[in-house]
């Protein structure tokens, strides 16, 4: 099978224009078959707030009411996907900006309510790796905004730590794939203040310890949930570390 790389990157890269021009470099040097998911949270609350709406997160996810979800398709779909794309086609990689209702690539669910009631957010139910694959061997390079739809017309905000997680599993039935989390901190840390504490192997037995432990929390927990789930779903290789450091054989691997 050909070697497939997803990259995902969050909101605190995105956001800075020197670590976002890093990331970009850095991807556009990887070679072979590749797909970038990318986040943008912060660029979102920052907008929200200019507009006088407020952000409300619970467990890592957006309350996106209607309001929220015009900023939300503005922001990922628009400024964040389209500034990335145009940055690429600059390093000559053939870039292609996508949300999940372009080619019908992610379908969703929103999310049901229970005790809490996230509002315009989706449940990935179906990734149409076949799309993305015909993509793929084409030299297209597809730059996922963290929008999916329903099928009958909306658009729903989808965590982008999942869209990687589940596009990474669906793309494994085409390819080896490597999922690779990028963040701003050098992996999973024993002490999230000191980059010289990189965990550099971590098993589902750890992870839980680590839990227990309170060394890992926040953010952190839904990246370690989908990086395990990926594992499981035949995702080769899970990596969560510094955008700088792609490609090189540091930060945190799961296993
Ligand atoms: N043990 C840990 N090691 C590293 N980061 C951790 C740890 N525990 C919690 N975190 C937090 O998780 C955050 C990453 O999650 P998140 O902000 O959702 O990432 P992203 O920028 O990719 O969206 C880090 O910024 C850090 O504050
Ligand atoms: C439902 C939900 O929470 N969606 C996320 C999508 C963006 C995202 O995941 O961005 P980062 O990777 O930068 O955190 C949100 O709106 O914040």
């Amino acid at each position: 099978m050909n070697k497939l790389t997803v990259i995902k990157v969050g909101g605190k890269i995105v956001e800075e224009e020197e670590s976002l021009k890093q990331l970009l470099d850095d991807f556009a040097r990887i070679e072979g078959h590749k797909i970038l998911v990318h986040g943008g949270g912060r660029s979102a609350t920052k907008i929200a707030e200019r507009l006088g709406i407020q952000s409300n997160m619970v467990d890592g996810r957006r309350i996106t009411d209607a309001a929220t979800l015009q900023i939300v398709t503005m922001v990922y779909g628009g400024l964040v996907n389209k500034n990335i794309v145009a940055r690429l086609q600059a390093l000559d990689v053939n870039a292609l900006g996508l949300t999940g209702a372009d080619m019908d690539v992610i379908r969703s669910e929103k999310r049901p309510v229970k005790e809490i009631d996230y509002g315009f957010v989706g449940d990935v139910k179906h990734v149409k790796s076949e799309t993305l694959q015909w993509l793929i061997d084409k030299d297209i390079v597809p730059i996922m905004a963290p929008l999916t739809h329903d099928g009958k017309g909306n658009i729903l905000n989808t965590n982008a730590d999942t869209i990687a997680a589940e596009t990474a599993q669906a793309m494994s039935a085409h390819y080896d794939v490597t999922l690779v989390y990028c963040f701003e901190k050098k992996g999973v840390l024993m002490d999230e203040n000191d980059d010289n504490s990189v965990i550099s192997r971590l098993d589902k037995e750890l992870y839980q310890k680590y839990i227990d432990e309170g060394v890992i929390t926040g953010g952190m927990l839904p990246k370690l949930d989908n990086a395990f789930r990926s594992i499981e779903k035949g995702v080769k290789a899970v990596i969560i570390t510094q955008a700088s450091e792609i490609g090189k054989d540091s930060g945190t691997r799961i296993i």
